[in-house]
């Protein structure tokens, strides 16, 4: 049988009509739970609401059909139940998505914390007097001080740093500055770059962190010390060497002038620090003899200021972040112990004032007023404000029991001595661990681990 295009048309339109017919009938009739509950209720609330409830507003009406209280009203127990549990499953899912999106605003507000807004401005030096200079251990604590002075000068500052006790973050506002560049490099193995002057700073400082791994602490300032050798050798660039105090071991002359030959155990437990230290002067003027490289010797006595990691290990960290956590004070010893503190941005000056001079024996960068470590500890505790207590624990291998720099060559070299009194300082350097403190506290209760498969 033949059927023309029309007729087929016709038929076509027919069958679809009756398709869409008994859907629709069949979904009426017999519809899924919820649907069902929906068409159910809808019209039992429309109804009663019509009837009992004729002074509601529509407002309220539309309440009760959206409400737990809709669904309370179903004949069906079983269907109910799942409807509820469907119902709260579905409001603590929107809780936690909530509770997810706060901590996610708040990472993001920390984020763009984070990142600088613009770079300071940093002086304009022309090429004749634009320096290039290489800081090693510039991300660490006096690393990036001095970082902060030679940028604004308007020098171009490259970082090499291991970031063993340094830390990205220290230096972190100069990152993209056409003047910065920040190499993850250890300097235990050699650098090939070209530059006019270079800092060696590279080496853990604090006792625990020296001793933590003493090889280690001999590697950097042996080999590292000549790898930087190495390297002014070849590109003929100025050196200044980061010497210590500790050259001076647990001293029998007081003060320490810079021609004090020092009383250190070779084998004690500082001994990777000290006398790593001293094989570092020794290379430096070995160079400096056979060689002809220009080197600077600075011997650093204590230094404090913000930027300090919180577990730097030293006294100042240790009795600030004890007295503002309202902990006792805990004294290595009997407390009898000097030191002499000097704040962080003398030290800067001094250091760039050495590199600048002519003057090529070591130089002692200190602050002469002395204190007992007793002492120490009722200042912090004063300017804190705390009610920590002041306790005396074990006294530690070999800790020399007086320390204070001569700083005669200095002055007389350098036109150089400290000016920040120590109220002044540790008050800037309370008020950084103040903060850093609510930091960490801030992004332990904030770590957000995204379960978002
Ligand atoms: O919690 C503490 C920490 C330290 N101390 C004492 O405070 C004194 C200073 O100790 P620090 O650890 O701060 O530093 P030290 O003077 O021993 O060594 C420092 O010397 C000069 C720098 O070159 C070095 O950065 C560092 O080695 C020591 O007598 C130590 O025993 C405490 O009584 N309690």
């Amino acid at each position: 049988m033949v059927f023309s295009k029309r007729k087929m048309k016709h038929f076509l339109i027919i069958g679809v009509l009756l398709v869409f017919g008994i859907c629709f009938y069949k979904s009426w009739s017999n519809p899924p739970t919820i649907l069902t509950n929906f068409k159910e209720n809808y019209l039992d609330n429309k109804h009663s609401a019509n009837h009992q409830h004729h002074s509601a507003s529509n407002n309220e009406q539309q309440q009760a059909l959206v409400g737990n209280e809709f669904y309370t009203n179903s004949n069906d127990d079983a269907e109910n139940n799942n409807v509820n549990i469907l119902n709260n499953d579905f409001k603590n899912e929107l809780n936690q998505a909530y509770k997810r999106i706060d901590l996610l605003e708040s990472k993001i507000k920390e984020l763009e914390r984070r990142i600088p807004k613009k770079h300071p401005d940093v002086r304009f030096l022309n090429y004749k007097n634009r320096k290039r200079i290489l800081i090693t251990g510039g991300a660490g604590f006096v690393g990036s001080h001095l970082v902060d002075v030679l940028m604004m000068q308007g020098h171009e500052v490259v970082v090499a740093d291991n970031f063993f006790t340094g830390r990205k973050r220290n230096v972190e506002h100069w990152l993209g500055h056409e003047n910065f560049e920040l190499i993850h490099h250890d300097i235990v193995n050699p650098l090939f770059i070209e530059v006019d002057e270079i800092y060696h700073l590279a080496s853990p400082a604090s006792p625990p962190h020296y001793m933590y791994n003493r090889v280690k602490t001999i590697k950097t300032n042996t080999l590292g010390t000549i790898n930087v050798l190495g390297l002014a050798k070849r590109v003929g660039a100025k050196v200044l060497i980061a010497s210590t105090s500790e050259v001076y071991g647990d001293p029998t002359v007081h003060p320490q002038p810079e021609t004090y030959w020092g009383h250190v155990n070779p084998i004690g437990p500082r001994a990777c620090y000290d006398e790593g230290k001293r094989v570092s002067e020794t290379l430096s003027y070995a160079y400096a003899m056979q060689e002809n490289v220009n080197v600077r010797v600075a011997r650093i006595f204590n230094t404090y200021g913000p930027r300090m990691h919180m577990n730097d290990g030293r006294v100042v960290s240790n009795f600030i972040l004890q007295a503002l956590q309202n902990e006792s004070i805990t004294i290595y010893g009997n407390g009898k112990q000097t030191r002499s503190f000097q704040y962080v941005s003398d030290l800067i000056d001094g250091l760039i004032s050495l590199m600048a001079s002519n003057y090529t024996q070591p130089v002692n960068l200190g602050n002469p007023i002395e204190r007992t470590i007793y002492e120490f500890a009722e200042i912090i505790r004063d300017l804190v404000g705390g009610k920590s207590k002041i306790i005396q624990t074990p006294a530690v291998e070999d800790d020399p029991q007086k320390r204070k720099p001569d700083i005669t060559r200095a002055k007389k070299y350098l036109n150089w001595e400290p000016r920040v009194p120590l109220k002044i300082g540790l008050e800037k350097t309370i008020e950084y661990f103040r903060k850093e403190l609510a930091r960490s506290n801030h992004s332990q209760r904030n770590i957000f681990i995204p379960d978002v498969e």
